[in-house]
């Protein structure tokens, strides 16, 4: 199992070993203690699913507030998805900042998005299911987002990126200067 870290401190990309055979493979997703040495001890409570049917599918940029912050482990079953985090901790250095990864069954990777950051994704094949798990229980009062499309933030979505297909929720998103900061530096 590899553990990738980026140039912004918290997210981290995980690729665990296929173990290929005639029959196919068998891949150890998730270990505790190893994932702890690279992205801390964590405890997930929810497991998430979503299918996207249509290629360019745009989902977020979400987060959910404290006491029900979420961290999230995001993995994609089928199709491809463009995972994005964005950095929402007040005083960080790479605040606003964002990192993007490649996600599909393929690779068998994964990405670790702490409490702290935004996610998001745009899928990149039609029929793409993300499934992912979470550190805190889904709180509606605690949901809240981010405008995809915030110059602030400058994604660099894929050309296929369609905001037809946006939620009525995310169509309307505000933006990060709109919003008070939600999360503090760890540590601070
Ligand atoms: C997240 C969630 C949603 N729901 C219900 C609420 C709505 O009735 C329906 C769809 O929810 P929503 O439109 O928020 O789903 P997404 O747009 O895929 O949002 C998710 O995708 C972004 C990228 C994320 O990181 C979050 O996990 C989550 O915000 O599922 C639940 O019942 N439980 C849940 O945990």
């Amino acid at each position: 199992m590899e553990f990738r870290s980026f140039d912004i401190q918290g997210p981290v990309e995980i690729v665990p070993r296929k173990i290929e055979d005639s029959r196919g493979y068998f891949s150890e997703i998730f270990r505790v203690e190893p994932f702890a040495v690279h992205a801390g001890k964590v405890e997930f409570v929810q497991d998430n699913q979503s299918l996207s049917v249509r290629p360019g599918t745009i989902r977020g940029i979400h987060f959910q507030t404290e006491p029900a912050a979420q961290g999230k482990l995001v993995r994609c079953l089928s199709g491809s998805v463009l995972d994005v985090a964005v950095d929402l901790r007040k005083d960080s250095p790479s605040y606003g900042r964002w990192i993007a990864v490649t996600l599909n069954p393929d690779t068998n990777n994964q990405l670790w998005i702490p409490v702290g950051f935004g996610h998001a994704f745009c899928t990149l094949e039609p029929n793409s299911v993300i499934s992912y798990r979470v550190t805190n229980y889904y709180s509606p009062d605690h949901d809240k987002g981010v405008a995809w499309d915030d110059s602030d933030i400058g994604i660099d979505w894929p050309a296929i990126a369609d905001p037809e297909t946006l939620s009525a929720k995310d169509r309307v998103q505000p933006k990060l200067a709109d919003l008070e900061a939600y999360f503090p530096v760890e540590g601070h």
